[in-house]
């Protein structure tokens, strides 16, 4: 039986590092962030589309998008930033469904990693839901040494997404991951084989 599991969280919640122990173990995972790269590479649909509405301004010397001056761009202009998302979105579940179903033709199961899921309303794309969950504390001081950020760049960004707390509800299984890489590791593998994965 064919199954579809999303994988998502909270920023710096640990969903590439949940990604990346089931990858150690054979089990497909579709990335949406890198396909949402790669969906405005050169001579891509997006891409021309881009280039159309925003101009040639917000290109590299190489022809590439420029990411920064398309990011500030939209950054505090809504229509604009709607603009963008309604030629992006559109191509990035494109491409993620053909590359879930091209998956699912010699696997029973594929994992999607998509960080937005509850905000996108991508829920439909799957059949049950993996939260990768922190406290907020431990959220807010993984972030800031990962990416090197000040506590209010790092709130700043938290506070631009939905809540955990809140995606928790909706989740079919949670990932506690407060505590070390191995009782995360514990808990994915309880969450696969009551759900007869491994
Ligand atoms: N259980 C853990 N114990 C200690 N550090 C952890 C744990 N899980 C993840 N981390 C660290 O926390 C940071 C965030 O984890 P990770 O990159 O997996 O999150 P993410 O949800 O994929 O983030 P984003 O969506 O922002 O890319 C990383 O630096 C990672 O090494």
């Amino acid at each position: 039986m064919a199954l579809t599991i999303g994988l998502t969280g909270g920023i710096a919640s640990g969903k590439s590092t949940v990604a990346n122990m089931l990858k150690e173990w054979n089990i497909p995972v579709v990335d949406a962030d890198r396909i949402a790269r790669e969906a405005v590479n050169v001579g891509e649909e997006a891409y021309v589309r881009i280039v159309e509405t925003f101009g040639k301004d917000i290109l590299q010397k190489n022809g590439e998008i420029d990411r920064a001056k398309l990011g500030a761009l939209i950054f505090h202009d809504e229509e604009k930033r709607n603009q963008l998302n309604a030629i992006v979105h559109p191509a990035v579940r494109k491409k993620m469904l053909e590359q879930r179903d091209e998956i699912l033709q010699k696997n029973p199961v594929v994992v999607l990693d998509i960080p937005l899921l509850f905000e996108s309303n991508l829920t439909h794309f799957v059949d049950k839901i993996i939260v990768v969950y922190v406290d907020d504390a431990i959220q807010l001081e993984r972030l800031m040494k990962r990416n090197g950020f000040s506590q209010e760049e790092a709130l700043a960004r938290i506070h631009s997404q939905m809540p955990l707390s809140e995606k928790k509800v909706y989740a079919d299984a949670v990932i506690d991951n407060n505590g070390t890489i191995d009782q995360t590791r514990q808990q994915l593998l309880t969450i696969l084989s009551e759900w007869d994965v491994l």
